[in-house]
């Protein structure tokens, strides 16, 4: 679905990311782990076309997204670590302008992903005066209601409440078990156990390690290797060359 090869990225004189190379197959959740300042979101952003590479090729279902990036938008729901809704629009409104844009006229799947995320209750608010939470949880919907091939979603989570968080993951889970690839950045080591089957670990703009979970455990240094959690919860402390 998603294969990278040898991408950089500069900001002005200073690389970001340095010739990064990994392939994510369809229906994978890979987990995209590091210390801040990593260079994750700067990475996610170049896959989901929201700025191009340096150099360097990002290919997603066959089609080069940096030379094309219109070629691809259509496959990418990107979820941005910021709150990317209408402050000044309703819930209500904010899901039809969304939807609008996505061409989708049937909002019932959408409106029971509300009750289901306990939206529903705030459906005539404005976005301004619902919690961090639910913000959260309406940038997710809006983001994904285009039914994307590819769900790249940065820190989606921050500040959502544990019982959100895990109807998040179960729901995430059932996009991946339909074909759905999702590409996941975040500092909670419990919901990156709970969601991912694979990882991709970054420090200083390097890829250090990607691979499926089993075998990152093996990677991990003692003591961090006697529990998952930590290990990825201490990455930063680990993950040297
Ligand atoms: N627009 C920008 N202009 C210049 N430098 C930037 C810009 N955006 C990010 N950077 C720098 O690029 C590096 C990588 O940042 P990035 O936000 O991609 O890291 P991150 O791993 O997502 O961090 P965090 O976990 O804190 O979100 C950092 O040194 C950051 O200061």
């Amino acid at each position: 679905m998603i294969t990278l090869s040898h991408v950089s990225k500069k900001y002005g004189k200073k690389t970001v990311l340095h010739d990064i190379s990994f392939s994510v197959q369809a229906g994978e959740i890979t987990g995209v782990v590091g210390p801040n300042g990593a260079g994750k979101s700067t990475l996610l952003k170049c896959i989901a076309t929201m700025m191009p590479p340096t150099s360097g090729l990002i290919i997603i279902d066959g089609s080069n997204a940096a030379a094309d990036p219109q070629a691809v938008r259509h496959l990418i729901g990107y979820v941005p670590q910021e709150i990317a809704v209408y402050q000044e629009l309703t819930v209500k409104q904010n899901i039809e302008f969304f939807a609008k844009l996505a061409g989708k006229r049937d909002l019932r799947a959408i409106q029971e992903r509300c009750e289901e995320w306990q939206l529903m209750p705030h459906y005539r608010k404005k976005v301004k005066h619902l919690s961090g939470g639910n913000q959260r949880k309406l940038n997710i919907l809006v983001a994904l209601l285009h039914d994307p091939q590819l769900l790249i979603l940065d820190e989606p989570t921050v500040g959502i409440d544990i019982a959100a968080k895990q109807e998040i993951v179960s729901y995430l889970k059932q996009l991946a078990y339909e074909g759905k690839t999702i590409l996941y950045s975040s500092h909670d080591a419990q919901e990156l156990q709970m969601l991912c089957d694979s990882y991709l670990i970054m420090k200083e703009g390097e890829l250090l390690f990607y691979g499926p979970k089993e075998r990152l455990r093996q990677h991990v240094p003692y003591p961090y290797n006697q529990s998952f959690t930590d290990s990825l919860a201490h990455v930063g402390e680990w993950a040297n060359r």
